[in-house]
């Protein structure tokens, strides 16, 4: 793995909209600049895959300004999510799907977590599915990330570790999972909006279960195999082996880790 070191004094390429470098950095402004960083991997004619989440929407963001701009041009873009759909459609990329385009150039998103190996934990914003599908198929994927991602294994975070669940009987689902895990003392919540106690219902017309774990879950091999042969299970928020790239954007600096 190819470590490189970048100050953040010396931001992606055009990026007069960073802010300068006495400034004290925001999670927002990382994200951004972790983004703007991925983005420097676009070139003109590429289908790429477009991300979901807090930080890819940046991406997206500078992919459109870039268009506007006459930088890039010829660009098709695959989206993750309903919401990113929305959000490029606004923004006047030319979209398509995975029909048109069963093998993609380039993918950027962002993930929940990130581990030594550059294995990824995604889908706290539900859209783990769509992302495995469009990520699993494209030359390069490129991970953006501000630093409080990164774990030392995955689930290390305490927070969620998603897995889509058909509705039908989820609580027998979710059981199972936790019986999965038991050993590595894990729970098993529906995901639900807070104000109404209504499930979330994924962009597939499905739920999520968050898993939390109290300690590591070993081979994550041996667990996403687990997971995935549970009938009831869609798909689970563990990307192994998939990133090419990732790119951390910290106080420090913006460090560039690929495969
Ligand atoms: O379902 C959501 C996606 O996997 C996101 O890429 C992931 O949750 C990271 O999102 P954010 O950049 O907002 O932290």
């Amino acid at each position: 793995m190819r470590t490189m070191a970048i100050s953040p004094q010396s931001p992606p390429s055009s990026s007069s909209a960073l802010p300068p470098p006495s400034v004290a950095l925001t999670q927002d402004e990382l994200k951004r600049i972790a983004a703007y960083k991925a983005v420097e991997y676009v070139r003109s004619g590429m289908v790429l895959g477009l991300g979901t989440g807090s930080t890819a929407r940046h991406a997206v963001d500078r992919i459109a300004e870039l268009l506007r701009r006459g930088e890039l041009s010829g660009i098709v873009g695959v989206p993750t999510s309903t919401q990113t759909h929305q959000q490029a459609l606004a923004l006047g990329i030319p979209l398509s799907d995975l029909d048109a385009h069963p093998s993609l150039d380039l993918a950027i998103d962002g993930a929940d977590e990130v581990d030594s190996h550059l294995n990824l934990v995604k889908g706290r914003g539900g859209s783990l599915l769509r992302e495995k599908m469009v990520e699993g198929v494209c030359k390069k994927f490129v991970v953006i990330v501000d630093e409080s991602k990164l774990v030392p294994y995955l689930g290390g975070s305490g927070l969620a570790m998603p897995v889509e669940v058909v509705p039908f009987c989820w609580k027998f689902t979710a059981g199972r999972l936790r019986q999965l895990f038991e050993d590595a003392g894990c729970t098993a919540k529906l995901r639900t909006f807070p104000e109404t106690e209504k499930p979330f219902v994924t962009d597939n017309g499905n739920y999520i279960v968050d898993l939390y774990f109290k300690k590591d879950i070993g081979d994550l091999k041996v667990a996403s195999d687990a997971i995935l042969r549970l009938a009831g299970v869609v798909e689970h928020g563990m990307f192994l082996d998939m990133a090419t790239t990732v790119i951390v954007a910290g106080k420090l600096g913006v460090e560039v880790l690929d495969k």
